[in-house]
């Protein structure tokens, strides 16, 4: 097993200044995180030296891998001609034009930092556009840390609102929680709060539910609630954009009113963006005097973010999404194989397109006690040069080959066999 002492001393260090070390609880590890020196293509090297193969790619936002030449060269660039000011720039606009000629119905758009913050405007646009409280989200789903949706966002699925502790009930009582892909139970619900809903938000392929794509009847029945009781459809496509040059409902061949982005979009560079139908996007229109809905951040459309996201667009070819979606159901057949053979079973691997994630048994280790057989594999995985989520999330980027899918099959092997041992016989 590769060394890890550098990782060690440095969460040392940054335990004595920071909150369990950490500044990001997705990137958490117990006793301590890997601490990653760089990362070149495919691959990442720790700061014990160690190489592994990246399918997890920063959450699945490094869709061009790392340090990709023309994304670092136009962030070079864009850096060297001043990283931000108070004017716009150009390449906003120029990404701008090339983010919404991506789907007919990305009419506006407007630039934020992260995907929070995007899903944050979105939810504040459709509250002005409609004057109505309420937001219906998917019992589960992960829209980032806005507190009005930081509620039931855990995949429990459960319908009985929880909400991350201190949020107050002037918050929570206006986010209604919906079941996923039942049409029937979700108009259930809906109906309920018809009049007070200014929009349902929605990811069409929700990670923590376990990257299940949303029905067709699913989306049809939001869809037509939607349009019956004005009420704004937000797709959060902040992870699964990718999955099609027009985005993840489009794929589906549904619409939606608004649009989240954020990710891959600007491959690797800070990003977030809202966009959607004109009317609703007007709300943060200052032309005809102060916006309705002011919104303002220090890095929005900032040039380097900005160049960043060209240069992503302009690689996010249809070959080379063709490309990545192939290699990502070649890698997702691999795994269910693999499991299939070295393990007792028990295993799902979902995803659609290039993402993947992969769920497990509530196992017994060979103590008897429960054990997460994902999280023991994705450690086991570790040692044998291959980085995913520790809850089975990962992806193929626009850096990798057939070699780098054979590499990571025989090291899946290899993470299999490890777990299997671990598992009560
Ligand atoms: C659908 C969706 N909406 C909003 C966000 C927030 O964007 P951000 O502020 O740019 O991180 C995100 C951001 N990150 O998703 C991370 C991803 N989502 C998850 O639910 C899990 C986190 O749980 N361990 N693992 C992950 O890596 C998102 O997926």
């Amino acid at each position: 097993t590769a060394s890890t002492v550098a990782s060690a001393e440095l969460n040392r260090r940054a335990r004595a200044v920071m909150p369990g070390g950490n500044s990001r609880t997705a990137v958490y590890s117990s006793p301590y995180p890997i601490y990653v020196r760089y990362g070149h293509g495919a691959r990442v090297v720790d700061v014990d030296g160690t190489e592994r193969l990246d399918f997890l790619n920063n959450s699945t936002a490094l869709i061009h891998g790392h340090a990709h030449p023309t994304i670092v060269r136009a962030v070079a660039e864009a850096a060297a001609r001043g990283t931000s000011f108070g004017m716009p720039t150009e390449t906003e606009v120029a990404f701008a034009e090339a983010l919404t000629a991506r789907n007919e119905t990305f009419e506006h758009v407007r630039f934020t930092s992260t995907g929070t913050e995007a899903v944050m405007m979105a939810v504040q646009a459709a509250r002005a556009h409609t004057l109505r409280p309420k937001l219906a989200k998917i019992a589960g789903a992960y829209h980032g840390a806005y507190d009005a949706t930081a509620i039931n966002n855990d995949g429990s699925g459960s319908l009985i609102t929880h909400a991350t502790l201190g949020i107050p009930a002037g918050v929570s009582d206006n986010t209604v929680i919906i079941p996923f892909n039942d049409p029937e139970g979700a108009l259930e619900v809906l109906g309920r709060h018809a009049g007070e809903l200014a929009a349902i938000l929605i990811d069409p392929l929700p990670w923590r539910i376990g990257l299940v794509p949303a029905s067709a009847e699913y989306l049809a029945a939001l869809r037509g609630f939607c349009d019956e009781h004005d009420v704004v459809l937000i797709s959060d496509e902040v992870g699964s954009f990718r999955i099609g040059m027009g985005g993840a409902i489009a794929e589906f061949g549904y619409a939606a009113d608004l649009t989240v982005l954020g990710k891959v979009i600007a491959g690797g560079m800070p990003i977030g963006a809202v966009t959607g139908r004109r009317d609703v996007m007007a709300v943060f229109d200052p032309s005809a005097g102060s916006p309705p809905l002011p919104h303002s951040g220090s890095y929005n459309a900032n040039p380097v973010s900005m160049s960043a996201g060209l240069a992503s667009l302009a690689l996010l070819t249809s070959d080379e999404m063709d490309r990545i979606n192939g290699l990502g159901a070649d890698v997702r057949d691999r795994m269910r194989q693999i499991l299939a053979d070295h393990t007792p079973g028990g295993w799902t691997v979902n995803g659609n397109g290039s993402l993947f994630r992969v769920l497990g048994p509530n196992a017994t280790g060979a103590d008897g006690r429960p054990v997460n057989a994902v999280n023991l594999l994705s450690r086991a995985l570790l040692r044998h040069g291959v980085h995913i989520g520790d809850s089975g999330l990962g992806c193929v980027s626009t850096a990798m080959e057939p070699d780098d899918v054979d590499a990571f099959a025989r090291a899946f092997t290899a993470a299999a066999d490890d777990v299997r041992a671990c598992l009560a016989q």
